[in-house]
Formats: structure tokens, C-alpha cells, sequence
């Protein structure tokens, strides 16, 4: 850590040695193995840019030169060279964030972990700084070969292919692998392109035996060489980025500072735009992460150092129930697909891949495509289900809206991870699915308050065929069933009044828990009915559109209250109240849910207790507003 720590910032890599540049990617290396693996985090992705993040540092200028990571989680390295050494707090509540963050440094632009915005925002900066005469500004996106399949990334290029002066490096870092290894057509030909390097460590080898070969060597060579483009073609078709204008340097060892040094000061002298290729592994340097054939240890929680084995160990989760579903149904039918977003594992999907893989579509970061696809699929009578993390939704509110939904097609849309995630910060919290989805006509919106019912709903849900259905759950561990004490038409009453309380009619408070906030409704109801309120807990189970039958329950109650894990604003809350209203029912709603801002990150249950989402506070809030 001794040469890390004489570090400050990008200027002091600049007088480095050779020798020095790769005794400090060592010390990263090692620093990262060890402090992630006490925290957690994107190591296998972080492992793989530490060379091509040293040399990115020492070619251009930052903050003067812009550099931008796609989708974030490959920033450690930089954090660790503009001056932030102490990774021990990463991901953590007041800590350092897990992606690029402004309040940490002038040296972070892109905070977001969304995939393939990054050529956006750099033909936006570059032309931005051309216009206000900036043009010795050099503008640099890092974008991994997973992003690059993400359809921004086209709409930029196209673009940028209109402005081939601008100053904007592209540097691909290709590691063959999303989490798993990345598909696609994209895929195949950075593949291809990658077989020039063994094309050109060949002929290199070549050059270097005729060189020493007297007489005919050299004439041998030339003649070789004459053959390279046409070889060189058919090994690797250069044209897609040259043919759009684009200068293509690669591909380059992304482990080779110094290749990757001769490489980016070519691009920052070249005065136009160019692409990087860079060849990188996914947890290069660490055998347990470039052993693992999952996902090259993508996002790891605490591991062991020494052996990468996990040491926390979860119970079963919401995923899990999820997954296990999917494989019943599909041995039931044979009409239900599944598509994915380069997630396949981290979704659940995978049991179900291997056992119909046929039947299961990875379409790499691209939701969009997903969704429409998917609309696709169900026009031909197939059943997709669309399997995406509640957040990733946002991407592809379009295609739910005015493909699949105006045409009425039965798509089912899994999203996990939604509600508050926490740890990978304001971008990853799964808290507009609920509001977006509340708006699109004849949606259905199902959220399960555990993992029975996750499977309940699923298996409702495929069976919705003139329409889009959402079945939408947390991140971690299901818990424990929560059972319902009795039903009131399509309720699921969790918490009843009991024989002496009278009869309904006199319900000071009817409580609606959201999906995995029952949990939280139930301890609230506890809290207020030691205080001798009459409470009555109900879970509606689709929640989406809001249930005729609690339009009558709340009939007879003095006061209405939604917890969800979802911004309050459009939320269910919303959707009961305007529901009650339209009803003519004149009864008091209070939502208690996910303030509308960008949370900074923290654990799950710091960013509840944060927002004031915890028993305690709903029950002190509730039982001042019932006075
Ligand atoms: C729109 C969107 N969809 C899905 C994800 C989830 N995700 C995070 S990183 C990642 C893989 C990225 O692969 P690549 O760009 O090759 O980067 P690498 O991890 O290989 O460095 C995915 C799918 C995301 N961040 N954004
Ligand atoms: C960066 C990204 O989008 C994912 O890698 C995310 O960090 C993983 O989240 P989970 O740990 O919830 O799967
Ligand atoms: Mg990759």
C-alpha cells in the first residue's frame, strides 16, 4: 500500500516508472481482494480495469479530461487513484458509495447504475465543451462489453458517428462476460475482433523468426504482411466501427499498462473520436474469481480472502421461490417462456434454463428489447415471462405501455429486487415499479407478502392473457409464511377484530399492508391495539387495480391506511384513495411509503428505519393521527 498511498490524485501517476505503474497495480490488486471481501462489492468487475483505470489516469487529465464508467460498479479503482484510499466503508451507510458519487469527488460525473448511458452522456459533454470552445478537453467512456448491448449505446453511436472530430474516446473493456458470458451477435464480433490478437501475436512471432532468416526472410514477410489485411478480414471483420467512421485502435491487453498507455495517448493525440478495444478478465488476478464460472464473483457479499467462499450465508430467497415456481410451470406448459436482461442467474431463471433452454431468451442489457419482444412472443400464443430487477423497469415503461399493454398481451413482468435495496444506492431501489405500472390501463399488480404467495401469484399471473401482470418482490430472504386468519371476498385478512371488539361496522382503523410491508402492518396493528385501538389488518394480494372488495371494507372504517415499499407518490396509496373516492367513499387514506428522492446508500434496514418505513414510526404516526 506504500506506493498507493503517495497517490493524491491523477498527477502523481504521471512520474511513475514502468516498474513502479506495475508494483502499484499490484498493491491495488491486493488491496481490493482484501478490503472488498470485507465489505462486499463489485470485485471480479474491479479486478478486471485496474491496469486500463491506471493507465486512463496517467494518459489523460482528469477532472480537466472527463472519464466516465458505464453502469458504475467499475469505479473502485479510480476512486482509489483520485484520492480515496479507504475502501473500508464502501457501500456503507455515510460511507463511500459503490459507484461514481459528485460528493465525493470532481473527479465523478455519472453516479448511476444503469447500464449503457455512458456514450450518451459523452457525446453530450464533448459537444457541450465544443461548443463553449473546449475542444482540448478530452472526453473518455469505459463501457464494458455487456453495456455495449444495450440499445443507447447504438442510438449514441450513431451520433457520434455524425461528429467523428469530436475529442471522445471509447474504450471498450471487453471481458467477454456481462454476469454471465455475454450473447448476442455484439458479442460474436468482439469475439472476432479479439481473434486479431491472436492473429497479431502470430504474425508478430512470424516477423520476428523471418527477421532472423537470411536472404528470403525479409521478401517472406512482406509477402506475409500483404496477406495480413485479407486474413485480417476474414479472421475479424474490422469494418462495423470503421465503416461508421469510427477509429479503432485494438485490441489491446487491458492488463498491459504500457500497451494500454502506447494505445489511449494514440487515441488522445488522434483529435477525433476513437474506440479502445481492451481485452480484460473479470477478476484478473484472483483465482477464486477467475475460477468461478457463474459470474467471475460480479458482486460478491463477504468472502474469505484466502479461499472467495462466502461467509454469510442466506436463507431461502425470494428469488428462490420464485425460480422453483417457474420450473413447475413450465413442466405444466409448455407455452411459457422466460427472458431475461444479461441477469439470467441473478433472476432465478437459470433452473428453468436448464431444463428448456429453448425456452429461455437472455437478450443482454436490453429491456427494451425485452418487453417488445416479449409482446412478440405472446402475439404467437406463447406465454413470456419478462424477468427484470424492479428498477431496470424504468427502461422499458415504454414498450410495457404501448406494446404490451395497448395490444393486450399476456406478458407476465417478475420484478425482483423491488423496493428498497439499499447497498447499491439511489439508482438500484426498486420504489417506482408500483406508481409506473399503476398507470398503464388494464395492468394487474401483484405483491406477494411471502414466498407462498410469490408462487400463488406467479401462477395466477401466467394464466392472465389479455393483458400485462406483474408479480413484484424484495430483495434477500423470503421469511417466514405469513398466514392469512381468514378472507373477505379477494382480501387476505392477516389481522382481525376479534368477537369482543363489536362488530365491524365501529373499525377505527383498516390497515393495508403492500407486498412485503404485511410484516410491518402486522406490528403496527399490534402496537395500536395494545393502545385499545380497533385495528384490522388485510393484504389485497393484487393490489393493482385496487379491489372492489376493500372499496367495501373501508366502508365501515374510520380511517385507511397503505404501507408499501413504493413512493408514496402513485403509489397504492394513491390508487386506494382515488379508488374510495371515485366510490364516493369519504374515508380518511394515509400512505406510508418511500419518500419521492434519490436515497444515498445504506443496508435495507437503514434505509427504512432512515425514511421512517418501520413499525414504530408508522404506529406513532397512526396512533396520533387516530388521537
Ligand atoms: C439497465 C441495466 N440493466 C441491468 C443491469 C444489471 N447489471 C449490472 S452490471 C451488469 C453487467 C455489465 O456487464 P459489462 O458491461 O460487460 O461490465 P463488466 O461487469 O463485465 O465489467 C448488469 C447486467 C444494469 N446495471 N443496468
Ligand atoms: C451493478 C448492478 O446493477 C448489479 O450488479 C447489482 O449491483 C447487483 O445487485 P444484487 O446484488 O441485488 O444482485
Ligand atoms: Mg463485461
Amino acid at each position: 500500500m506504500a506506493l498507493m498511498r503517495t497517490i493524491t490524485g491523477p498527477s502523481d501517476l504521471k512520474g511513475l516508472t514502468q516498474g513502479q505503474v506495475s508494483a502499484l497495480a499490484e498493491e491495488i490488486r491486493a488491496y481490493l481482494i482484501s478490503s472488498v471481501s470485507q465489505t462486499g462489492g463489485h470485485l471480479g468487475p474491479n479486478l478486471g480495469v485496474v491496469e486500463l483505470t491506471i493507465a486512463l489516469h496517467r494518459v489523460f487529465d482528469s477532472p480537466r479530461d472527463t472519464l466516465l464508467f458505464d453502469t458504475g460498479h467499475i469505479s473502485y479503482v479510480h476512486k482509489l487513484l483520485t484520492g480515496r484510499h479507504d475502501l473500508s466503508t464502501l457501500r456503507k451507510q455515510g460511507g463511500l458509495s459503490g459507484y461514481p458519487s459528485r460528493a465525493e469527488s470532481d473527479h465523478d460525473v455519472v453516479e448511476n447504475s444503469h447500464a449503457s448511458s455512458s456514450l450518451s452522456w459523452a457525446i453530450g459533454i464533448a459537444t457541450g465543451r465544443k461548443l463553449r470552445g473546449e475542444t482540448d478537453r478530452h472526453t473518455v467512456a469505459v463501457i464494458g462489453d455487456g453495456a455495449l448491448t444495450g440499445g443507447m449505446v447504438w442510438e449514441a453511436l450513431n451520433n457520434i458517428a455524425d461528429q467523428p472530430d469530436l475529442p471522445l474516446i471509447i474504450v471498450i473493456n471487453d471481458n467477454e462476460r456481462s454476469y454471465a458470458p455475454t450473447r448476442g451477435g455484439m458479442a460474436e464480433y468482439l469475439a472476432s475482433l479479439r481473434a486479431t490478437q491472436e492473429y497479431e501475436h502470430m504474425l508478430s512471432w512470424g516477423k520476428r523468426q523471418l527477421s532472423r532468416t537470411p536472404v528470403v526472410g525479409r521478401q517472406v514477410y512482406e509477402a506475409l504482411h500483404g496477406v495480413k489485411k485479407g486474413l485480417k478480414d476474414i479472421v475479424s471483420p474490422q469494418g462495423m466501427f470503421e465503416d461508421l467512421g469510427l477509429k479503432y485502435l485494438g485490441p489491446v491487453d487491458g492488463h498491459d499498462v504500457e500497451a494500454m498507455e502506447t494505445a489511449l495517448r494514440r487515441a488522445h493525440d488522434f483529435g477525433g473520436v476513437v474506440l479502445v478495444h481492451a481485452i480484460t478478465e473479470k477478476g484478473h488476478g484472483y483465482d477464486p474469481a477467475t475460477a468461478d464460472e457463474v459470474d467471475r464473483f460480479h458482486a460478491v457479499g463477504k468472502i474469505n480472502p484466502e479461499t472467495g467462499l462466502p461467509l454469510e450465508v442466506s436463507g431461502r430467497s425470494w428469488t428462490d421461490e420464485f425460480s422453483d415456481e417457474l420450473v413447475r410451470l413450465g413442466r405444466e406448459r409448455d407455452d411459457i417462456v422466460a427472458l431475461t436482461a444479461a441477469m439470467l442467474i441473478p433472476v432465478g431463471l437459470q433452473p428453468f434454463a436448464e431444463r428448456y433452454p429453448e425456452r429461455v431468451f437472455d437478450v443482454g442489457i436490453a429491456e427494451q428489447h425485452a418487453v417488445a419482444m416479449a409482446s412478440g412472443l405472446s402475439f404467437t400464443g406463447m406465454h413470456p415471462v419478462v424477468c427484470v430487477y424492479a428498477t431496470f423497469l424504468n427502461r422499458a415503461f415504454d414498450q410495457l405501455l404501448m406494446d404490451c399493454a395497448l395490444h393486450r398481451q399476456g406478458v407476465t413482468f417478475v420484478l425482483d429486487r423491488a423496493g428498497i435495496t439499499g447497498t447499491d444506492g439511489a439508482s438500484h431501489n426498486g420504489m417506482w415499479d408500483l406508481t409506473l405500472t399503476g398507470i398503464v390501463p388494464g395492468i394487474r399488480v401483484a405483491a406477494p407478502r411471502d414466498g407462498q404467495q410469490v408462487a400463488l401469484a406467479l401462477r395466477e399471473s401466467v394464466d392472465i392473457d389479455d393483458g400485462p401482470s406483474v408479480v413484484r418482490f424484495p430483495k434477500g430472504s423470503a421469511g417466514a409464511p405469513i398466514e392469512a386468519v381468514r378472507q373477505v371476498g379477494t382480501l387476505d385478512v392477516l389481522r382481525d377484530l376479534d368477537d369482543q371488539d363489536g362488530p365491524e361496522s365501529d373499525l377505527e382503523l383498516l390497515l393495508v399492508g403492500v407486498g412485503s410491508m404485511a410484516g410491518t402492518a402486522l406490528e403496527v396493528a399490534d402496537k395500536l391495539r395494545a393502545e385499545g385501538r380497533r385495528v384490522m389488518v388485510v393484504d389485497p394480494r393484487w393490489v393493482l387495480p385496487v379491489s372492489p372488495d376493500l372499496v367495501d371494507l373501508a366502508r365501515g372504517a374510520g380511517r385507511v391506511a397503505v404501507i408499501e415499499d413504493n413512493i408514496v407518490g402513485g403509489g397504492i396509496a394513491s390508487a386506494v384513495s382515488q379508488t374510495l373516492a371515485a366510490a364516493e367513499v369519504d374515508v380518511p387514506v394515509h400512505g406510508y411509503g418511500i419518500p419521492q428522492e434519490f436515497l444515498d446508500h445504506g443496508s435495507r434496514e437503514q434505509v427504512l428505519d432512515r425514511i421512517g418505513l418501520t413499525p414504530d414510526a408508522v404506529a406513532t404516526s397512526l396512533s396520533a393521527r387516530l388521537g
